[in-house]
C-alpha cells in the first residue's frame, strides 16, 4: 500500500469534537499502528536528512510524539514548543488563534544556536496559527526555519496561505491534503 494510502485509512474523523463543527482528526489508530507509525517517522527523518537540518522542532503535545522519534532517526537533536508555563528556564512566548481556540507557545531563548537550521514537525496543519506562531518563536531565538513537515492538512483552512508569506511553498510538506 502507498505511504499515503495507509497513513489516511489510520487516521479517523471525530464529529463535533472539540467543540461543535469541527471535524477532529484523530491520529490514534495511526499511532498504534508499528508499521504506519514506523513508516511515518522514518519517511520525516528522510526529509530532515533531505534539509541538513541541525534539530528537529515538535509543537506540543502530539508534535512531540512524531519529532521526538525523527530527531532519533536522523541525528538531529531536538527541541520542544511548548503550551505557556511548562518550560522553566528563559522563554519567548507568542499567542496564536487556532481552529478551535486560542493558546500562548513558548520556547526556551537558548534553545538553538545562533543560525542553526530547524525543520518544524506537527501532525495537523489547520489555520496554521500553531505552525506560525512556531516559526515566529523559532526566528526569534536567531536560528533558521529550513521548513515545515506535517503529517495531514486540512486544504479547507488558510494554514498553507497563512504560511506563504513566512516560508516558500514547497518546504510546507504534508502527507496528506483533506
Ligand atoms: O493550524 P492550527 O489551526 O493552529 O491547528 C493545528 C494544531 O492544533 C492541534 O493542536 P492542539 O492545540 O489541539 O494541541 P494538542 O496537540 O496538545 O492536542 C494540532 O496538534 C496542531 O498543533
Ligand atoms: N480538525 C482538527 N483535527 C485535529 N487536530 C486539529 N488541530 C486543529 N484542527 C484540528
Amino acid at each position: 500500500m502507498e505511504l499515503r494510502d495507509l497513513l489516511d485509512s489510520r487516521i479517523r474523523d471525530v464529529p463535533d469534537w472539540p467543540k461543535p463543527g469541527v471535524v477532529f482528526k484523530d491520529i490514534s489508530p495511526m499511532l498504534a499502528d508499528p508499521e504506519a507509525f514506523a513508516a511515518l517517522v522514518d519517511a520525516l527523518a528522510e526529509q530532515c536528512s533531505a534539509a541538513g537540518v541541525d534539530k528537529v522542532v515538535g509543537i506540543e503535545a502530539r508534535g512531540f510524539i512524531l519529532a521526538a522519534p525523527v530527531a532519533y532517526r536522523a541525528g538531529a537533536g531536538f527541541v520542544p514548543v511548548r503550551k505557556q508555563g511548562k518550560l522553566p528556564c528563559a522563554t519567548y512566548a507568542q499567542s496564536y488563534d487556532l481552529e478551535y481556540g486560542s493558546a500562548t507557545l513558548e520556547v526556551h531563548q537558548d534553545a538553538f544556536a545562533p543560525g542553526e537550521r530547524v525543520l518544524v514537525i506537527d501532525d495537523v496543519l489547520a489555520t496554521g496559527g500553531t505552525v506560525a506562531a512556531t516559526i515566529d518563536l523559532v526566528r526569534r531565538t536567531g536560528a533558521e526555519v529550513a521548513g515545515v513537515s506535517v503529517l495531514l492538512e486540512l486544504g479547507f483552512l488558510p494554514g498553507r496561505a497563512k504560511l506563504a508569506g513566512l516560508l516558500p511553498d514547497e518546504s510546507v510538506r504534508s502527507f496528506i491534503t483533506v
